[in-house]
């Protein structure tokens, strides 16, 4: 089976074409492939299909290494659409895809970075999912001995983001498996952690569901700046600072789109026999 390796600001990715190839892949097979060691080496898996939904291009699937499948993926959505117009499965620089949980908008601007509309950010707890008894700027998780402040949005996938004065010292390691793993959150989550900078500049560290810490986190930095903004600490117009680079995020607010704008790098081609 062919494949490319790419990556998004570090967080990297297998990317397979499944509209000229024939793919069936167990959750055994994608977490082999994903080993680092034994395996080609992914924090995700994307397989892009023929579309599933009238008037969009091409549908894609995400898998974690964990070979969890999942919703939505910021950098992956970049490195997608790179992808499809690098192997001539399209010639648009305008992409409808459907994923897992809704459809976004992919533009390829001339500098070959790519701006996606992600939709919008979604803060309703029962449909994020996170148990609350009602929609808050700011919730109080008990984690083990901590109690930690934090706010919860949904890019189609799950985030609860942190606030940190600093990003170095941030609990990433400890707090991040804690979290990711908590009872309010039925089906897991991402946690970001945040150190504001000024109203339009964060650093911003994501320990991601599956996977542990990663280079960067799209569907995070979306997340991030959603809540940062609605928490009423940020302006429309924010980059995020990553481990792996920088995103920008614009959001203008509630029954508006996010829109994420970044880099997408292809490493090499490859063929796996599975
Ligand atoms: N780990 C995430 C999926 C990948 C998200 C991340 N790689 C991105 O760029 O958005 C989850 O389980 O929801």
């Amino acid at each position: 089976m062919n494949f490319s390796k790419m990556h998004g600001l570090g967080n990297d990715f297998m990317v397979i074409d499944a509209v000229t190839q024939n793919v069936h892949l167990s959750t055994e097979m994608i977490k082999r492939m994903a080993d680092r060691y034994t395996g080609v080496g992914f924090d995700q898996l994307l397989i892009v299909e023929p579309p599933y939904v009238p008037d969009s291009d091409f549908h894609y699937r995400i898998f974690n290494s964990d070979g969890s499948e999942v919703e939505q993926c910021g950098n992956g959505a970049r490195c997608f659409a790179r992808f499809v117009r690098l192997k001539g499965l399209t010639r648009k620089r305008v992409l409808k895809v459907s994923t897992m949980k809704g459809n976004i908008v992919l533009t390829v601007n001339a500098d070959e970075t790519i701006r996606v509309n992600m939709g919008e950010p979604i803060f309703e707890p029962s449909k994020i999912p996170f148990k609350a008894i009602k929609e808050e700027k700011t919730y109080i998780i008990r984690a083990q001995e901590q109690t930690v402040l934090c706010g919860v949005a949904s890019m189609g996938n799950p985030h609860c983001v942190i606030q940190v004065e600093n990003i170095v010292t941030a609990q990433v390691a400890t707090l991040g498996p804690l979290l990711e793993q908590h009872e309010r959150f039925p089906e897991r989550a991402n946690i970001g952690f945040m150190h504001i900078i000024d109203r339009n500049n964060i650093n911003l560290r994501v320990f991601e569901r599956g996977v542990g810490e990663t280079q960067a986190c799209g569907t995070g930095a979306c997340a991030a700046v959603a809540v940062g903004i609605k928490q009423g600490l940020l302006n429309e117009c924010v980059n995020v600072n990553l481990p792996g680079g920088k995103l920008l995020i614009e959001w203008q607010g509630s029954n508006q789109p996010l829109y994420m704008t970044g880099p997408a790098t292809h490493v090499y081609d490859g063929f796996i026999a599975i």
